[in-house]
């Protein structure tokens, strides 16, 4: 890309050349479908069971699903209260191990000491969002992300059955989505889905991430409970460093790179 749009500071009225896509790979804004029904899971007042088996269906039916908070502080103070949680007690990890009939701590233990990384998405208002994205269409190599919609623009688009549907922002709830190593280590029954951020005409939108990652060391191997019997886990093991460099070695949106590390 030669012309950096934020970096200049310049109003466009048009998209500088090197951001528009070829008319195949265009985001097609019309035939998106507003989807009203991704999962909100309250993890704090609901029977734990039932918790664990709402979690479930979400990851199998969506790959996503919205996690409710309850208000004290301001947003980011919710956030970080997560983000902190996820590190010291493992909730949620827990939840998502258990509902797919593993030990609690099974995906815990595989993975090591987890990282968390972050990443701040600004998207600046642009003057054609039909030819272009803000984020295009990929899958998170980490294991879970657990993301903050700006509570006001709308950007979030998710692929099921093969239609691009709106994550549109949810008061009090933080977006949960399952990445590609837990896709490994579920065999498959949990999916990394296609998402990606679209922009608009009049408004900037941010969006915080955080990637919960394995440790560098961890052999990502599926759980053999999960793995028919007589039968070849669905992918081959490999290490987060050596997923990671694949990865970003080719483009966000071509084939899913777990396809590569397929037995
Ligand atoms: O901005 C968004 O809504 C999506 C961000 C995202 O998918 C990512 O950072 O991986
Ligand atoms: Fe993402």
């Amino acid at each position: 890309m030669d012309t950096k749009v934020l970096s200049s500071g310049i109003p466009y009225s048009n998209l500088p050349e090197s951001y528009i896509r070829p008319e195949s790979e265009r985001p097609r804004l019309k035939e998106v479908v507003v989807c009203e029904d991704i999962p909100v899971i309250d993890l704090g007042l609901e029977d734990r069971s039932k918790v664990v088996q709402k979690i479930g269906l979400a990851c199998k039916n969506y790959g996503f699903f919205q996690r409710l908070f309850t208000t004290g502080g301001t947003i980011l103070d919710s956030f970080a209260t997560l983000l902190t949680s996820i590190c010291l007690n493992g909730l949620l990890i827990r939840l998502v191990s258990k509902s797919l009939g593993l030990e609690k701590d099974y995906i815990r233990k595989t993975s090591g000491e987890q990282g968390q990384h972050m990443a701040v998405n600004y998207y600046p208002p642009c003057p054609e969002p039909e030819l272009t994205y803000g984020l295009p269409a990929h899958t998170d190599p980490n294991t879970l992300t657990i993301l903050l919609q700006d509570t006001q623009v709308a950007g979030l688009q998710v692929l099921k059955e093969g239609k691009w549907i709106a994550v549109n922002p949810q008061p009090n709830a933080f977006v949960i989505n399952i990445g590609d190593q837990l896709q490994a280590l579920s065999n498959g029954r949990y999916k990394s889905v296609w998402h990606r951020a679209v922009v608009n005409s009049d408004k900037a939108r941010m969006s915080v991430a955080s990637f919960l990652c394995p440790c560098d060391d961890a052999l990502i191997s599926a759980s053999k409970s999960l793995v028919e019997d007589g039968s070849d886990a669905v992918y081959r093991d490999f290490t987060y460093p050596e997923y990671y460099k694949k990865f970003w070695s080719r483009n966000l949106d071509q084939e899913h790179c777990l396809e590569l590390f397929k037995n």
